[in-house]
């Protein structure tokens, strides 16, 4: 059966996803798979659809401490477990800079202009990387595909898309070029399926992961993201501090004698919920703990979705429809039941227990803005560029399947 492996690197968790590939166009989904809680709790996890159970595993946190770590455990499964034979791999890319508007097929020239992003994406380039030259190494014949979380964003005007700094930093490349595309492109396909009505309305949509990002859309289209040049803007994530002054790097830089690469550790490893909490960047155990600062942490969370939801309203000029989705917007009503307090000035009145039980519309009827949980699948996305790629393009044989 011909299939498409999906590899999703994030910054708390490897997903996979096999898909087979059933004449022109058509995925079905084999496996899903991730592993996740990585530096907290990892756990692999694997199923077919129907949430049948493949695997589900639980290892020490210095089993797994790291994504690479993470990236071996799912190879290995897939290869001697699952013993997938894929007929080509699709991956999620986290940053295409300004080169890369859509999905594009692999060689070695595309992977030398997406190494010069590491420095861009440190927490995702080199992992979304690593793979890629892996399979190009060892089976070179396979067809790759990058999709990139920047290219959803590639229709911000003018305004959106610039910092307030001479031109000539924007002409090369110095740009708010916005994350998580995949699962917002995800989401715009799916909502006029939910909510006809609104999807091309003006609709806020918060990607709550380990990452964490909000997207304004209007008619299906982003128009103002809250990440920019790098996935440290925005909102506090599990180990990103989110907006910061800038003033804040200089201190660090001239006042505490840290280098640039102690500093770029210090942002992406040991701030946002990590370093707020003193705990975890995991949103599970500080939910669950008693610690004040535990509630700081999240109360903070909670404050900079406000803020920044009433930003993104200021850009579409009102809202229809605000959408949660991701790790912990899928998943937390305590944390929805937060934001949606926030967001009452918006004309946002939550169901509690719409919200309990999860369900895809989780606002009063009397609600002004409909508010809905719509789980995201950055996998399908990938599996359906790699496809359209695959058909445009040559199809492999049979023996040059990765083995
Ligand atoms: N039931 C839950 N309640 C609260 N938070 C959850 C729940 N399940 C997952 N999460 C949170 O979701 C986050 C991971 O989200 P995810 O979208 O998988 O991130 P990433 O793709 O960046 O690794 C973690 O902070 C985790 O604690
Ligand atoms: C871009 C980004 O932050 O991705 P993730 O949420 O998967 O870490
Ligand atoms: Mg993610």
């Amino acid at each position: 059966m011909d299939s498409i492996l999906v590899v999703n690197a994030g910054s708390s968790s490897v997903k996979f996803q096999v898909f087979a590939i059933e004449g022109e166009g058509i995925l079905r989904r084999l496996i899903k798979g991730q592993v996740d809680g990585i530096g907290s709790r990892p756990r692999l996890r694997a199923s077919r659809p129907g949430n049948d159970p493949m695997a589900d595993r639980a290892y020490p946190i210095e089993a797994i401490p790291d994504v690479p770590a993470a990236m071996d455990i799912a190879g290995t499964w897939l290869r001697n477990e699952a013993r997938i034979h894929p007929l080509a791999v699709g991956h999620r890319v986290v940053h295409g800079g300004p080169d890369y508007e859509r999905p594009v097929l692999i060689d070695h020239g595309v992977v030398a202009r997406l190494e010069r992003f590491v420095t861009l994406a440190p927490l995702h380039q080199p992992h979304n990387l690593a793979p890629i030259r892996s399979i190009l190494a060892n089976f070179p014949t396979i067809p790759q595909v990058a999709c990139f979380d920047t290219a959803f964003h590639r229709t911000h005007g003018p305004l959106a898309d610039h910092y307030a700094i001479p031109h000539q930093l924007h002409a090369e490349g110095v740009r708010r070029y916005g994350f998580h595309g995949l699962s917002y492109e995800y989401i715009s396909r799916t909502l006029p399926q939910i909510a006809p009505d609104i999807a091309k309305r003006r609709v806020i949509v918060a990607h709550l992961g380990s990452g964490a990002s909000m997207c304004a859309m209007k008619n299906g289209l982003s128009v103002e993201s809250t990440m920019g040049f790098t996935a440290l803007d925005g909102l506090p994530m599990g180990t990103r501090p989110g907006q910061l002054d800038p003033g804040v790097v200089l201190y660090l830089l001239s006042e505490k004698g840290m280098t640039a690469a102690k500093v770029q550790d210090f942002l992406y490893r040991d701030c946002g919920l990590k370093g707020l909490s003193g705990i975890s960047n995991d949103m599970r155990e500080l939910e669950a703990s008693l610690d004040p600062k535990a509630k700081l942490a999240v109360d903070y969370f909670v404050y900079r979705i406000g803020l920044n939801a009433g930003m993104l309203a200021a850009a579409l000029q009102g809202i229809d429809a605000f959408v949660f989705t991701a790790g912990i917007g899928e998943n937390s009503s305590g944390i929805r039941a937060r934001v949606a307090e926030q967001l009452g000035w918006l004309g946002v009145a939550l169901d509690p227990a719409e919200n309990t039980h999860h369900s895809r519309l989780i606002s009063t009827r009397t609600s002004l803005v409909p508010v809905y949980v719509v789980p995201t699948d950055e996998e399908l996305m990938i599996a359906q560029h790699t496809l359209t790629l695959l058909m445009n393009g040559q199809s492999p044989t049979r023996q040059e399947r990765v083995s």
